[in-house]
């Protein structure tokens, strides 16, 4: 079911996105012809999630070209619709990357473009497979030497299922992969205010598969698991430093300080697309402020006093020297152990898991 569920589709002559907005109680698709309603579906979320937007982004080129040549553009208006996309969200850098790495094939034609985007989709299905196998390796292996045989309890925070890649997800993806070896007893999915990826998309993937889980507030994370009712938490990253520094969805780094006080593995599964080796650590991480109307209303009920304003990180820092280990398709990279991404990705060979662990 999920390897189905594609949040980012090309029609053939423009993008099919389903309209995470609407989700849980509508389940509908939005027709994209044209680069500036993609952009505004990039802002307003429609599609969301770091390897989400990066195939829409590598898509947006084609995009630009076609409305290009319905619109009589220069190629240098079709380059300035390009950028228009590769910004439309400061945070998750396989936008860029997934950008970027279509141009180089711009000058051959759309074709070529198409071609490229494509690959950029279906390799982050398959690397979301490999890392749903090396997290839940990795996980079984590590809660087996502390003595846990059970099926385990996972907190995730926000949504990084098929809804948030080109197909099964990250963090969700290693959920996935432990409920199918019959080793997950239960999620607890964070909320994920203000917008509740949590609560209306996990959840939604969830009961699409019949995982069972619990919704909590973002409030809860900390305290179920000091209460010691999670083994273990795994969350995505939309840019991971080449120090470990991994920015995530807000609320992401409370969660990684509660399961170092508990002692507990705190996970995070990107793909090597997420690493960003070209930034040093979170400190120089853009970390985009959304509007103050996201956390002062809900459904357009005002929650805050008229007078009050909203403060809108869409992300947070977790410092590497919480990150217990980096799923990527490559293995698990121990960071807080000292294996950096910088050091230990070769970004150009596959390693084993074994070779990283
Ligand atoms: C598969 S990682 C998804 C990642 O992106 C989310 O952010 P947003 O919903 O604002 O696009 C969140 O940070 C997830 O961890």
């Amino acid at each position: 079911m999920p390897q189905e569920l594609r949040a980012v589709d090309w029609t053939g002559s423009g993008l099919a996105l389903i309209d995470q907005t609407l989700l849980p109680h509508r389940h509908e698709t939005m027709a994209v012809h044209d680069v500036d309603t993609l952009v505004d579906a990039i802002q307003r979320l429609v599609v969301r999630g770091a390897p989400a937007i990066g195939a829409a982004g590598a898509y947006g080129v084609a995009l630009a070209i076609i409305e290009g040549e319905r619109e009589g553009w220069t190629e240098a208006e079709v380059r300035a619709a390009v950028a228009r996309v590769r910004e439309a969200r400061p945070t998750a850098v396989n936008l860029m990357a997934g950008v970027d790495r279509v141009m180089t094939r711009f000058a051959e034609g759309l074709d070529a473009v198409l071609e490229e985007a494509a690959a950029v989709q279906r390799e982050d299905v398959a690397a979301n497979r490999a890392m749903g196998a090396f997290g839940a390796d990795w996980l079984l292996a590590k809660l087996q030497q502390a003595g846990v045989e059970r099926p385990l309890r996972i907190l995730t925070h926000c949504n990084t299922g098929a809804l948030a890649t080109a197909g099964w997800g990250t963090a969700l993806g290693v959920i996935r992969e432990l409920h199918a070896r019959g080793r997950l007893e239960v999620v607890y999915a964070d909320e994920t205010r203000p917008l509740l990826q949590g609560s209306r998309l996990t959840a939604w993937e969830l009961v699409q598969e019949g995982i069972p889980h619990y919704v909590q507030a973002d409030g809860a994370a900390a305290g179920t698991i000091l209460r010691g009712e999670v083994d273990a938490a795994i969350v995505g990253a939309d840019r991971i430093a080449a120090n470990g520094d991994t920015a995530n969805k807000v609320g992401t780094v409370g969660v990684a300080l509660a399961c170092a006080d508990a002692g507990i593995p705190f996970l995070v599964a990107a793909p090597t697309t997420t690493v960003d080796l070209a930034t040093g650590t979170g400190d120089e991480i853009h970390i985009e402020l959304r509007g103050e109307a996201e956390v002062l209303e809900w459904a357009g009920v005002r929650t805050a006093p008229a007078e009050s304003r909203g403060h809108n990180p869409a992300f947070d820092v977790t410092p590497g020297r919480l990150v217990t280990g980096l799923v990527t398709e490559r293995g698990v990279l121990e960071v807080s152990a000292g294996e950096l991404p910088g050091d230990r990705l070769n970004m150009g060979r596959s390693v084993s898991s074994s070779e990283l662990r």
